[in-house]
């Protein structure tokens, strides 16, 4: 299971510090979570300041947009350096529009639901994305509390595309509340790729945090 630092708990004023710090304490991606004060009420940073950490590492950059109408900004986040781009179900009428120009450009695409949104909505875009990141908190905030229902929706990816490897080649990425606590219930329930910001950042010792998820 893939560990993906989320810088939204890192120190802002030391970003290339933190990213360093995490790369070497064993990170495999590096989770930035893109805020539009709009789909979310929260905002953090866009293009600029990902194009200016893009050089600073050679981790792999996993961006979640949590913002409206993605197809706006899609091709500025694809040029600064993104491997990896999340959109939300609930944020664009164009998602067919938005995987065809992801694919086109040779990065992975990935799709997001919120709490609220039933698993099943999405099913018939499966096949199309190389990620579905469920969301075990509100999106919004690091540092909610972990919501444990969500692990179902887990279970079920996990079984449709067990069922169905030939069409099915997803990764599962869940994001909110995880720790040393939850991960354990998380990894068995098929999540290849977890991401964890408070859990990671207020600790002293990234290392040890990091590999605590690990195991
Ligand atoms: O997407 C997010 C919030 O919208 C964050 O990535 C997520 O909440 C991680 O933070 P924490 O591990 O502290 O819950």
């Amino acid at each position: 299971m893939k560990v993906a630092p989320s810088i939204l708990s890192a120190d802002f004023s030391r970003l290339g510090e933190e990213i360093n710090a995490i790369e070497n304490g064993g990170a495999d991606w590096l989770h930035l979570d893109v805020m539009d004060g709009n789909f979310v009420p929260n905002l953090t940073f866009g293009p600029p300041v990902i194009k200016c950490l893009r050089p600073n590492t050679s981790l792999f950059f996993d961006v979640h947009l949590m913002i409206s109408t993605p197809e706006t900004l899609l091709q500025d986040f694809l040029d600064v350096g993104a491997d990896l781009i999340t959109i939300h179900y609930e944020a664009t009428q164009k998602i067919d529009e938005i995987i065809e120009i992801i694919k086109k450009s040779g990065k992975k695409i990935g799709i997001s639901i919120k709490p609220n949104t039933p698993i099943g909505t999405i099913k018939n875009l499966l096949d199309k994305i190389d990620l579905i990141l469920v969301m075990s908190v509100e999106p919004g905030w690091g540092g909610q509390k972990f919501m444990p229902e969500m692990l179902e929706k887990v279970k079920k990816l996990k079984a449709w595309r067990d069922n169905n490897p030939e069409n099915y080649h997803y990764l599962i990425e869940i994001d909110g509340g995880i720790n040393n606590e939850n991960i354990l219930e998380v990894k068995k329930a098929g999540v290849d790729v977890v991401v964890a910001g408070s859990y990671i950042f207020k600790r002293s010792n990234y290392k040890a945090a990091i590999s605590s998820l690990h195991q």
